[in-house]
């Protein structure tokens, strides 16, 4: 019998929390990610992060821990989803560029049915970008399977003026209040 199952089809989310020792096995759930009229991207991210790892206790078997996360980028309070097109992508870029935005990921663990939860914030500054650039960075494919369309942990590194909060977090899985979710379940990080 499994202790923890990661419900998430990212490759990032896996090997963050790979990264802190922790054992698991790795299933995919499939949930609407529309957002509700009016929602706040805080409350978007951690209904999201609630529903995958609800979800993911559901369909296995109800037996083991399920964890659940969701990452949106937002600024001026817009949520910035996955672009579905290099003009989409560039326009996102463009508001990124030389201004400070937010990634919120919201976090979830359901265990014995009930659910714990809670968001993390980091705030990004990127420098400024010129349109040809973030044309350029279209063509490497990052942007396209990532929230507001750059990846930290890539070519999209160099955009990054300042961090302020959670490296981790930007990625896909705020490592620190992970582990914190798994340890109020008994669940150790470190299990070498
Ligand atoms: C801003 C940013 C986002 N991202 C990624 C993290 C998330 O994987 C993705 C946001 O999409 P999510 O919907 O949070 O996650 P996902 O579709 O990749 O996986 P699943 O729903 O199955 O758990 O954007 C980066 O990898 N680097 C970054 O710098």
């Amino acid at each position: 019998m499994c202790e923890l199952i990661l419900a998430s089809a990212s490759p990032r989310r896996k090997e963050l929390l790979a990264q802190i020792g922790v054992v698991f096995k790795q299933s995919s759930v499939d949930i609407n990610e529309d957002v509700l009229p009016g929602e706040l991207p805080a409350d978007y991210v951690q209904r999201l992060a609630c529903e995958k790892s609800k979800e993911g206790f559901l369909r296995n078997g109800q037996q083991c821990a399920v964890l659940g996360a969701d990452t949106t980028v937002v600024i001026d309070g817009y949520i910035l989803g996955k672009p579905e097109s290099e003009d989409q992508a560039v326009v996102m870029l463009q508001q990124l560029s030389g201004r400070t935005h937010q990634v919120m990921t919201g976090i979830a663990l359901t265990n014995n049915g009930f659910t714990d939860s809670q968001v993390v914030v980091t705030h990004v500054t990127f420098k400024t970008l010129d349109a040809e650039l973030c044309h350029r960075y279209w063509k490497t494919k990052e942007p396209c399977d990532k929230a507001g369309g750059y990846g930290i942990q890539g070519f999209g590194a160099i955009f990054v003026e300042k961090i302020e909060g959670s490296y981790s977090n930007v990625v896909g899985l705020p490592l620190a209040e992970t582990s914190e979710l798994l340890n109020k379940v008994g669940i150790k990080v470190w299990q070498y």
